[in-house]
């Protein structure tokens, strides 16, 4: 009699297997600095991969209005609270997702608790690939005042904890986001 056949590694997820060593099924999470690319890299990874995407800040405005006004009504720890429960709700999903975190997310121990469970991918990056970025875009309050120095403090302080909840780390800098995808699809298919 046969029984169900095993899945394979590639029925996962659409395109992209799962490597053992990783977490076999687990969501795609990406973190890291602002302006790095977690959420075009995300939003075309999981279109490349027909997987669905999740970016956490999306949801929080979705649910809340948008993050300048949640900053300047309830200040950054009511914008925490609403954003750990977005990455929860995020994470809950059943399916395999590719989900983009804001910057700040992994400071919540409860976040980084309910990380373990996925596959965090790291997008490095440095103040001189993001500084063009960050001074066209006026939309995030964490670098109000003077975006550069707040930037580089804010990074100095999340570099130790993106590197220890990584499982993959790409280094972004002079890659374009079609390359970073390409790289990040190789580590994720390596052994697969
Ligand atoms: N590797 C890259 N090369 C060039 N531009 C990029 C790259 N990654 C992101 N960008 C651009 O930088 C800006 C910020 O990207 P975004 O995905 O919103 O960053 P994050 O979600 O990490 O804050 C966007 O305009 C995006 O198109
Ligand atoms: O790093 C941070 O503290 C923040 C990053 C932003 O997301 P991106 O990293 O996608 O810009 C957004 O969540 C909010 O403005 C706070
Ligand atoms: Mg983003």
């Amino acid at each position: 009699m046969s029984g169900s056949p095993e899945p394979s590694a590639s029925s996962t997820a659409a395109g992209l297997k799962h490597p053992g060593r990783l977490k076999p099924a687990a969501h795609i999470v990406l973190v890291g600095f602002m302006a790095a690319g977690k959420s075009v890299v995300g939003r075309e990874l999981a279109a490349r991969n027909r997987l669905k995407f999740l970016d956490t800040d999306q949801l929080v405005a979705d649910a809340h209005g948008p993050i300048p006004e949640i900053f300047a009504a309830r200040g950054e720890c009511g914008f925490r609270e609403l954003e750990a429960r977005g990455v929860a709700a995020a994470l809950a999903e059943k399916t395999p997702a590719v989900i983009s975190l804001g910057g700040g997310a992994v400071l919540d121990t409860g976040t980084q608790q309910l990380l373990r469970r996925a596959t965090v991918v790291f997008l490095d990056t440095d103040l001189e690939t993001v500084l063009p970025r960050i001074i066209r875009s006026g939309h995030r309050p964490m670098l109000a005042g003077d975006p550069v120095r707040r930037w580089e403090e804010l990074a100095k302080a999340r570099r130790p904890v993106y590197e220890s909840l990584a499982d993959i780390t790409i280094d972004t800098r002079g890659l374009p986001v079609p390359v970073v995808i390409d790289r990040l699809t190789t580590i994720l298919n390596e052994g697969a």
